[in-house]
């Protein structure tokens, strides 16, 4: 066997929860070329309240990983279960409702800049209310009220009104997470979150993402290049090159040796 597939499935793992919300990736292939594949042979089970570090190099797949899951692209096979539920299969109506499952926080926030604040927030129920409530932005009091508690949970209740262009990155980056959390997911996708941010604000962000996982008992998966930051964080590191997964376990277990075999190299390590 390989020494980077050995040491993938040979790592601990940490003990998640086992609720219903989960997340399965069976054999997952992307070629966006024909014949070269940028996700080779993916496999991951990932648990509720479990937060997953993806690390690697450039240019290894982390974001198409992520982007399968979320179906903003099409994998060329292999089956992503969200819940047990087989997203590749889903089309129209189907495939719109179990992308409302999954949240995705984005490393340039992705907000609406001239919305105020709970504006942006009550966009993660848009998929969920009717075109014309959408249109005049008319949402249930209860989505209204929900907002509030999140606004509440990222510390920005006093901002609600304010513009999103008014907000410092790190407190950006708190409305969308809290715009992820609205939409009620069964799993969180967090693309290089804290890759604007400063230091304090990146542990913030990181802190926040682990409470989300924790308190909604979902998996949150962070693409992440701060290898201390995700280790620091994550109950679970999956290293990535070329494609594979070539170190898959607990923070405590990933050694220099995982390192070079992730990153290539070693002139780098400290
Ligand atoms: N839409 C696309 N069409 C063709 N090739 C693509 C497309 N998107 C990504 N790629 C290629 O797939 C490979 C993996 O890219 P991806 O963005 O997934 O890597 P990454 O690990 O997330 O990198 P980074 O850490 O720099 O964001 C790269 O070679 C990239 O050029």
């Amino acid at each position: 066997m390989h020494k980077a597939t050995e040491s993938a499935s040979t790592s601990r793992r940490p003990a998640c929860s086992a609720g219903d919300k989960s997340l399965v990736v069976e054999n997952l292939r992307k070629e966006y070329t024909r014949g070269k594949p940028v996700l080779k042979n993916i496999n991951l089970t990932v648990a509720g309240q479990c937060t997953t570090a993806i690390i690697g190099p450039s240019g290894t797949g982390k974001s198409t990983l992520l982007r399968c899951i979320n179906r903003l692209i099409e994998p060329t096979s292999g089956r992503i279960l969200v819940s047990g539920q087989d997203i590749c299969t889903l089309r129209g109506s189907d495939l719109r409702a179990a992308r409302r499952r999954i949240g995705m926080v984005f490393q340039e926030y992705n907000l609406v800049e001239r919305l105020s604040v709970m504006e942006n927030v009550l966009c993660g129920r848009l998929g969920y209310i009717s075109p014309w409530r959408a249109w005049l932005r008319k949402f249930p009091q209860e989505d209204i009220e929900r907002a509030y508690d999140l606004l509440d949970m990222v510390g920005l209740t006093e901002f609600a009104r304010a513009r999103a262009d008014e907000l410092s990155g790190g407190q950006r980056q708190r409305v969308g997470i809290a715009r992820a959390v609205m939409q009620q997911p069964h799993i969180l996708l967090a693309d290089e979150p804290t890759s604007s941010l400063d230091p304090k604000t990146s542990v913030e962000i990181m802190e926040l993402l682990r409470e989300v996982a924790s308190v909604n008992d979902i998996p949150v998966l962070v693409n992440i290049h701060d290898v201390t930051l995700g280790r620091r964080f994550a109950d679970r590191v999956v290293g990535m090159s070329k494609g594979d997964v070539v170190f898959d376990g607990v923070p405590g277990d990933l050694t220099d040796e995982h390192l070079k075999l992730i990153y290539g190299g070693e002139d780098w390590l400290a």
